[in-house]
């Protein structure tokens, strides 16, 4: 689904660069620990593959047609859905009003639709009251709930997540990802999970180690 052909990145200089020639295929139905050391280049990584970044070498392409063939801006809108450790909801808003602002900017076929919104957040376990709520009175685990029913409300294929449960307990941890698994294997998606912790690595299908700017499968894909 998602291939990365010979792909460069550095900041300041090609002297300095992250990574170089990284040739990766990343499926459907699939979710995918990125581990490695702090600095070593997994956020950057991660931004180039929800296209909030350009590769300075190489290309990423989607079902074979590279991103910058479908428009960065497109790629965004309707492909990649990104969930981030610190949430990222409008605030002040609640739930609901966070994912129908998210379906108006997807130009989702669910625009506007109150009722698929609140049944995508009753399926992640948020309450009625909850689901009215400016999202800001809601705890970590609620708050990270209504971000990944918000990137599952998109038609988006490719669910790209960096430290998603950085900021929550074990018990919330093991709740996030096994709803990322329910994500990538009953709605064919491909989840991308940039992680620190070693427990979430080992729950994803795959897990890929970047270290000293090469990439390494831990588990091999079959
Ligand atoms: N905008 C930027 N300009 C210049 N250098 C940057 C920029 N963003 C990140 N870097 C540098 O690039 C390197 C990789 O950063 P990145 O955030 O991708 O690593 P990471 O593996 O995600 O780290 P962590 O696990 O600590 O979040 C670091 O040395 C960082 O200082």
């Amino acid at each position: 689904m998602l291939e990365i052909k010979s792909l460069g990145y550095w900041y300041q200089s090609p002297d300095e660069s992250l990574f170089n020639d990284v040739n990766l295929k990343f499926e459907a139905d699939q979710t995918y620990a990125i581990i490695g050391s702090s600095g070593a280049g997994k956020t950057t990584f991660l931004s180039l593959l929800a296209g909030l970044d350009q590769p300075k070498a190489g290309e990423i392409l989607l079902d074979g047609q590279a991103l910058t063939q479908i428009g960065l801006t497109a790629y965004r809108r309707h492909q990649v859905t990104t969930v981030f450790q610190s949430y990222n909801l409008l605030p002040y808003m609640s739930p609901i009003n966070n994912l129908l602002t998210a379906l108006a900017i997807t130009e989702s076929q669910h625009k506007g639709d109150v009722a698929y919104a609140k049944q995508q957040l009753q399926q992640l376990g948020l309450t009625d009251d909850q689901m009215t709520q400016n999202v800001q009175h809601l705890s970590g685990g609620q708050q990270q709930r209504v971000a990944i029913a918000r990137s599952m409300c998109c038609d988006a294929r490719l669910v790209v997540a960096d430290e998603p449960t950085g900021n929550l307990d074990e018990t919330n941890t093991e709740a996030i990802i096994a709803l990322f698994q329910k994500i990538a294997h009953e709605q064919h998606k491909c989840v991308i999970i940039v992680t620190h912790e070693a427990n979430v690595a080992a729950a994803c299908d795959q897990t890929l180690k970047l270290s000293n700017g090469e990439f390494e499968w831990v588990t091999q894909p079959a």
